[in-house]
């Protein structure tokens, strides 16, 4: 429940006539938010062909548009939206930050024109849930003018210290709270961090084995010693990850800057994947298929989780498969590799003769 709104109101809507708030956010896949200029011509062009290939297109109006180009890319998203049909896709955009000259217009231009196919607006540099009471009044105010007949969702980056602290209160803030990312470069440069990427790890950042110890004991502090690189964003996608699955919503990684190193991109949202996170963004055509990868369940874990719901009949008691304990807990993981598995072939019909292709025996 939010902080000012009582319980039995936090799900009636905020304008009159505006429409109903969601009770559930609905577990759409968006293994890739994939983030394309309106502006450039060039990007523009290989939308329409990318549909049905990606899970979210998204309309992006904040950083990386120059502002010259602001409105440009306001009216192209436009135009795009009003000449495309999504099918499958969702269609997301980044609107500027609530503290640019930018947002207001970006907002009372989209909703009208294009708020019947708009999925989720993703709102930069969140800091608390005033920033989302905000949104959430003037959408409502939007969507009622325009005769709207589905609430737009909101989506809110982290990229500030002070939203990374309010994480709860951020995902509690309204019913149209459809998840969280990260926005690992403006929270670097807001925490003072010293890094100068967008997103991935540091060689900076790692841990070293002890020394090993000579004949009498002493350690050997001149011997080589292997180190570990660590993950910079570890605690905050953890703290995300909490807060987006006590208030039923969902948690993406976010950037990564370095378009040409595919391995590292992978490792970085692989972790993402295993902590918790359902997707990530892609900011180039190629990193859609790394991150489709990655945020699919693998056809070995598919089969595994099946195996041990056959094996553990009505989900009670415990089990040993493979010289391994089975029991209700390790049942509720292998359920949400399932369902997942189950979502995702429901609009990958390459996933779907795989996952279709796998035998159970118990
Ligand atoms: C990163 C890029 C600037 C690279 O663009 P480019 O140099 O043109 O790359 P290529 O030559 O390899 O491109 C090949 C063709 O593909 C098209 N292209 C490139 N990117 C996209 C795209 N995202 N969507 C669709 N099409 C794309 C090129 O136009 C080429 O076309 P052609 O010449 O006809 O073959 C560029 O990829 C880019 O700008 N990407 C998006 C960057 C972005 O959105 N950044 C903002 C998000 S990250 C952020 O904001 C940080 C975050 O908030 C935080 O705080 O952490
Ligand atoms: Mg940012």
């Amino acid at each position: 429940m939010s902080g000012s709104r009582s319980a039995k109101d936090f799900f009636r809507p905020l304008a009159v006539g505006a429409p109903a708030p969601l009770t559930e956010i609905p577990a759409r896949p968006s293994r890739a938010i994939h983030f394309f200029d309106p502006s450039n011509p060039k990007m523009a062009a290989k939308i329409p062909d990318m549909v049905g290939k990606v899970d979210v297109l998204l309309g992006n109006l904040e950083d990386a548009i120059k502002a010259d180009n602001k409105t440009a890319a306001r009216e192209g998203l436009v135009k795009i939206a009003q000449e495309t049909d999504f099918g499958p896709t969702q269609l997301w955009t980044r609107i500027n930050s609530l503290d640019s000259p930018w947002v207001l217009d970006d907002l009372t231009t989209l909703v009208p024109a294009i708020g019947d196919k708009l999925d989720v607006i993703m709102v930069p540099k969140v800091q608390g849930a005033e920033d989302i009471h905000y949104v959430d009044r003037l959408l409502a105010q939007l969507e009622a003018k325009a005769g709207l007949e589905r609430p737009i969702l909101i989506h809110a980056i982290l990229e500030t210290a002070r939203g990374v602290a309010n994480v709860e209160e951020i995902c509690a803030a309204s019913p149209r709270m459809q998840g969280l990312s990260l926005g690992p470069a403006d929270l670097a440069a807001d925490r003072r961090m010293k890094t100068t990427r967008v997103g991935g790890g540091h060689p900076g950042y790692l841990v070293r084995q002890d020394p090993p110890k000579n004949e009498l004991g002493v350690a050997d502090i001149n011997a080589a010693r292997t180190t570990y690189q660590q993950d910079l964003w570890h605690y905050t996608i953890a703290r995300m990850v909490d807060a987006c699955a006590m208030h039923g919503i969902y948690p993406y990684y976010g950037p990564f800057g370095d378009i040409a190193d595919e391995v590292a991109c992978e490792d970085q949202f692989r972790n993402a994947f295993l902590l918790g996170c359902v997707g990530t963004w892609s900011l180039h055509p190629k990193q859609i298929a790394i991150a489709n990868r990655v945020f699919s369940p693998s056809v070995e874990d598919v089969a595994h989780a099946r195996r041990v719901a056959a094996a553990m009949g009505d989900g009670t008691g415990a089990v040993m498969l493979d010289g391994k304990m089975e029991d209700d807990a390790s049942l509720k993981q292998c359920l949400v590799m399932v369902e997942l598995a189950e979502q995702l072939a429901a609009i990958d019909p390459e996933l779907k003769a795989q996952y279709d292709a796998i035998e159970v025996d118990a």
